[in-house]
């Protein structure tokens, strides 16, 4: 393998995915991010894999090459261009990105590593090719194509060919983590997106319980089979969302009413004390400056879009969380832009 850079630092935001209707199918990149600073270390050098690790998950994430969800997807990416360690390299994560609360850690997490192989690797990926690796590992789009892309994204996977099905249906970073074996080479052209319009006054406001659903078992509870009216609510309102969240001034009544979903919120919310209350109570009405409110991601975080009022929105929210039986649930809360600036690697030499 070519020598890889002396120093180089990988930037990746947070997201929130399905922001309501959009189920698996819409994401937003938010102002938060998830930072990789790298170093080669000299070739020879005992050890030869440094990792250092700041912020949230510090206690529990592991800082092995082969068990950290960042370096196990940068080693898959390199095996399938036949390199199969990383180079002598030293790297520092810092993450404020709270793990498994909806607000797409492990999206981050395996774009990080798919940008770190790209980097670490010399592979010069195109930002497509990136994103078939980053779906072999994660296999829905909404949290990896806006990491990567950056804004509020669309995405959706192609139908693949039949042969070429099975290095599609082993990947998701859920099985991954728990051991399985990592996919093979992706073939290419898996994620197709667009990015969409974003009106520059709306921020988010993300409410992070003190608690977490892992995206595995928020899924598990899902049905398989869905009514067709359930579907057509979905339908209607998602394509009207797409266009009306880019749209200024916002009108507020519209997104309220298009941010409703019946495909996965109703099955999640028993996971999630207070959520069908929050998202009663938390109106454009009651709270002047909310625009929309939805289950960031598969939860627990409660994602609020707003124009104003912020600090007060959050905090009925909050309220709503402490108020839930058996001593309430502690919450924080963050304010967040949007960002048009996806995942990005920068080279100091
Ligand atoms: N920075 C990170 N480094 C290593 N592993 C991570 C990192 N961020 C997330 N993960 C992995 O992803 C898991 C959380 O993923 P998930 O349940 O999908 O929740 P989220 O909604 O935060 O993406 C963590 O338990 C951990 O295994
Ligand atoms: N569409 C997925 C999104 C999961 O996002 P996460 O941030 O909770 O990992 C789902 O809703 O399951």
């Amino acid at each position: 393998m070519a020598s890889p850079p002396s120093k180089f630092k990988v930037t990746v935001p947070a997201t929130s995915a399905n922001i309501g209707p959009g189920f698996d199918v819409l994401g937003i990149a938010f102002s938060l991010y998830l930072t990789l600073d790298c170093e080669r270390l000299p070739t020879g050098a005992t050890p030869n894999f440094q990792m250092t690790y700041e912020g949230e998950g510090a206690k529990d994430v592991p800082l092995i090459a082969e068990k950290n969800l960042i370096t196990k997807t940068a080693l898959y990416v390199l095996s399938t261009y036949g390199i199969q360690s990383l180079p002598p390299l030293k790297i520092h994560v810092s993450n404020p990105i709270p793990l498994g609360r909806g607000l797409g850690s492990s999206g981050s997490a395996v774009v990080a590593g798919v940008l770190l192989a790209n980097a670490a690797g010399q592979l010069n990926m195109t930002q497509d090719r990136m994103l078939d690796y980053c779906l072999m590992v994660e296999r829905h789009p909404d949290n990896v194509a806006p990491a990567l892309l950056g804004g509020f994204v669309a995405s959706f996977l192609r139908e693949l060919e039949s042969e070429e099905m099975e290095p599609a249906s082993i990947p998701r970073s859920e099985p991954t983590r728990n051991g399985a074996a990592l996919p093979p080479t992706p073939v290419t052209d898996i994620g197709h997106y667009i990015q969409l319009g974003w009106a520059q006054e709306i921020k988010a406001v993300a409410v992070i319980p003190d608690f977490e659903v892992a995206t595995e078992d928020a899924r598990a509870v899902l049905p398989d089979v869905y009514e067709r009216a359930d579907v057509i609510y979905n339908l209607q309102r998602v394509a009207v969302l797409t266009t009306a969240l880019s749209r200024s001034p916002v009108n507020t009544d519209l997104v309220f009413r298009a941010m409703s979903d019946k495909v996965h919120q109703p099955y999640r919310k028993h996971l999630i004390p207070g959520m069908a209350e929050m998202l009663e109570q938390i109106t454009p009405k009651t709270y002047p400056g909310v625009v929309g409110i939805c289950l960031s991601g598969a939860g627990p975080t409660i994602l609020v879009l707003a124009t104003q009022n912020f600090d007060k929105i959050a905090e009925a929210v909050q309220e709503i969380f402490e108020r839930q039986p058996n001593g309430g649930i502690k919450s924080m809360y963050k304010v967040l832009d949007v960002v048009t600036q996806g995942a990005k690697t920068e080279y100091s030499d």
